[in-house]
């Protein structure tokens, strides 16, 4: 059996700006994603999407402002992990924004993501989440930074 991680991801709105965090340690350090994080046993997903925002970024949300964008099933054949991410956005949020031993957040326009400097399938699935198609994804990837297979389509629910 691969070892298995279930993970949130929030990607924070406001107009023609997404708020993203250049990740400081552990898995996807240096690249700029959205915030989330392990979900805890027995915890719901949003309950962890709502957490793991609070705590690499400072900001609340309602678990009825997370609007479901897609699900992405990584498999890392390097190691045998395997990531499921169940991913949301949010455009109402409260609460200062703060940079922590993590994450260092920043706002950029929707027209200049930096996508050469984020996980490489992102530039992908981020269509969808514009156009707001829910979506679901399989990638494989050897190590952090070569996508050797990918799958996308769209789907009714995740
Ligand atoms: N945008 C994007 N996010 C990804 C990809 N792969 C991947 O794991 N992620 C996200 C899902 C999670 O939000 C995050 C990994 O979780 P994490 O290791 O930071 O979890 P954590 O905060 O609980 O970690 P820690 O406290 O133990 O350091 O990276 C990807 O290809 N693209």
């Amino acid at each position: 059996m691969n070892r298995y991680l279930c993970c949130t991801l929030v990607q924070i709105f406001d107009h023609k700006r997404i708020l993203l965090g250049l990740k400081k340690r552990g898995l996807g350090v240096g690249k700029w994603n959205g915030f989330g994080g392990k979900v805890k046993p027995g915890e719901e997903i949003k309950m962890a999407a709502v957490r793991e925002l609070k705590e690499e970024s400072g900001l609340d949300v309602e678990t009825s402002d997370l609007t479901n964008v897609g699900k992405l099933v990584f498999e890392f054949v390097n190691n045998g992990l395997v990531i499921e991410v169940y991913v949301f956005r949010a455009q109402n949020y409260h609460g200062e924004i703060v940079e922590t031993e993590e994450m260092k957040p920043q706002w950029f326009s929707i027209d200049e993501i930096p996508f050469n400097e984020m996980w490489v399938d992102d530039i992908d699935w981020y269509p969808f989440m514009f156009t707001q198609k829910l979506f679901f994804g399989f990638m494989k990837f050897n190590g952090e930074n070569e996508m050797l297979y990918k799958e996308l389509q769209v789907v009714e629910n995740v």
